[in-house]
């Protein structure tokens, strides 16, 4: 996991750095960072730098005079102006400067565009100048490296401002909310983050990646048995949501469960004739799922009663959402998306939309359960106030149903003895990982039948057998 840093936490963490002390070079070292990426991404050929006025302007200059010892560089100072020290050291290396139009030109031969302009003291949007310039780099094709971030984005929102679209982005320190969340982190390409001496400051959100997946999934032991493995318990889908018990089973099942038993209201040999190892008997379990598939069943309420007398931890999704108890099982996981969330806060849908974290942490508070607010952007907020942002997957697991699947594989990860926000963690980057190796579009059951190669690969295979 990586801490996320807004703007404000990374300056005040290098004041800090500046303060204590006094004449640390961090330019050099985030310039060093960004000089060996480069060289990865374009090895040879002329490379064109779009240098800024602040100093993220000067992390591209002393980029491109270090640069300029084996290949032609271009410096376009494209706000008129550019970090003194960074210019002389540019020109002394034999940068040459340019103006828009030779910058524009020049694209044609280019190896490499350095997008240096606005880093974390850039104000969001591009002037119209700029614009013109990204649309010809789109046009052609020409590989940009963005320095602490695409040109143009909001650091603290996922908002898609008009930007540079970056094939990778060297970032300091820690990933900015632009890197993980929304449409702007569409535009960052791959993620580099550098450690230039700058200590990552104590946020309370986080970012998960595929190696926290892969270290946290719980694996069996030699002794273990199907009921320390863990037992999850299914109460989704109704006969007029059938489909919903199907999707559920095939997300439990394929996340490694123990046993699953379908307690829910679908015809039952729908059920056994798909999934043969679902037990239709009740029984023992250590987490339940409830509420995918619903509709407007009458006796919701009972149901709900019923899963909550059995005092383990419980997914709720879907219609069992509106009806939330006041005390809800220790370690118990609410799965909404943006309009089930904005109903349960009863606020308006475009409120979860202009600040899905606050939300997700509200409601993570006010109903003292993790949440997992689905979507695009995948947030797993905790009754203590910390987020972590999933894995981001393709927008087209977006779809009826994989919300379903998701559940169940929560669900199964709950029965396991995960922690709720872990369980969220792991289910939700899990579809999306799978969903990213297995480009489709496949259906969610499909996408969860995929689900024990991308574990298999993900967990040291060795600990499978
Ligand atoms: N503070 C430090 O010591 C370090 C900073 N680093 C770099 O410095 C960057 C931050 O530098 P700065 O604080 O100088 O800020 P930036 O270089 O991001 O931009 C600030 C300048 O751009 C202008 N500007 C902002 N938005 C604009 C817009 N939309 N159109 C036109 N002009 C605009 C501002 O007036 C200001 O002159 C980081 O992103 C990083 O790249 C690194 O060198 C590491 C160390
Ligand atoms: N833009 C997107 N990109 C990736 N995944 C998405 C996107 N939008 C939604 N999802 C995923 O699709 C699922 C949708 O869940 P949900 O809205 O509850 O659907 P349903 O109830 O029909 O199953 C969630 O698992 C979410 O992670
Ligand atoms: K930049």
């Amino acid at each position: 996991m990586r801490t996320v840093a807004t703007a404000s936490h990374l300056r005040a963490a290098e004041e800090k750095v500046f303060s204590e002390q006094p004449g640390v070079d961090l330019m050099s070292r985030a310039a060093d960072a960004i000089v060996s990426v480069a060289r990865v991404i374009a090895p040879s050929g002329p490379v064109v730098v779009a240098v800024g006025p602040g100093n993220n302007g000067g992390d591209g200059l002393y980029a491109a005079a270090a640069l300029a010892g084996d290949r032609d560089v271009l410096v376009w100072l494209a706000m008129g102006t550019g970090h003194e020290a960074g210019l002389h050291a540019a020109d002394e290396a034999g940068c040459r400067q340019v103006d828009a139009a030779e910058a524009t030109e020049s694209l044609t031969d280019a190896s490499l565009v350095i997008d240096a302009v606005l880093g974390i003291g850039g104000r969001a949007g591009l002037p119209e100048h700029l614009a013109m310039f990204v649309d010809a780099v789109d046009a052609l094709g020409v590989p940009v490296l963005a320095v602490d971030l695409p040109s143009g984005l909001d650091t603290d929102s996922g908002a898609a401002h008009p930007s540079f679209r970056a094939d990778c982005t060297v970032t300091f320190a820690a990933p900015k909310p632009c890197h993980v969340v929304g449409e702007a982190s569409e535009r960052c390409g791959d993620l580099v983050v550098v450690d230039i001496g700058v200590p990552v400051p104590d946020t309370g959100v986080f970012v998960a990646e595929e190696s926290d997946v892969a270290r946290w999934w719980p694996v069996p032991g030699p002794d273990s048995h199907k009921y320390t493995r863990g037992v999850v318990g299914l109460d989704t889908g109704s006969s007029h949501y059938p489909g919903a018990a199907l999707l559920g089973c095939a997300g439990a099942l394929h996340a490694g469960p123990g046993m699953v038993r379908y307690l829910g209201g679908a015809p039952q040999g729908l059920v056994v004739s798909r999934f043969p190892s679902v037990v239709m008997a009740d029984g023992r379990v250590q987490a339940m799922v409830l509420g995918s598939g619903w509709g407007d069943l009458e006796d919701a309420a009972e149901r709900l009663a019923g899963a909550l007398s059995r005092g383990v931890p419980l997914v709720l999704d879907a219609d069992a959402l509106s009806l939330l108890p006041a005390d809800l099982p220790p370690g118990s996981l609410l799965t909404p998306h943006a309009g089930e969330l904005a109903r349960m806060l009863g606020v308006q849908r475009h409120e979860v939309d202009a600040d899905p974290m606050g939300k997700a942490r509200e409601a993570a508070s006010r109903f003292g359960a993790t949440v997992l607010l689905k979507g695009g952007t995948q947030y797993v907020a905790t009754p203590s106030g910390t987020v972590t942002i999933a894995v981001r997957g393709p927008a087209w697991t977006g779809q009826a149903g994989s919300g379903d699947t998701l559940a169940g594989a929560c669900g199964t990860l709950l029965a396991a003895g995960l922690e709720a926000d872990r369980a969220a963690i792991l289910g939700a980057s899990l579809q999306a990982i799978t969903a990213s190796r297995h480009p489709g579009p496949h259906p969610p059951d499909v996408l969860a039948s995929f689900f024990p190669d991308v574990i298999a690969d993900l967990v040291d295979v060795a600990d499978l057998r």
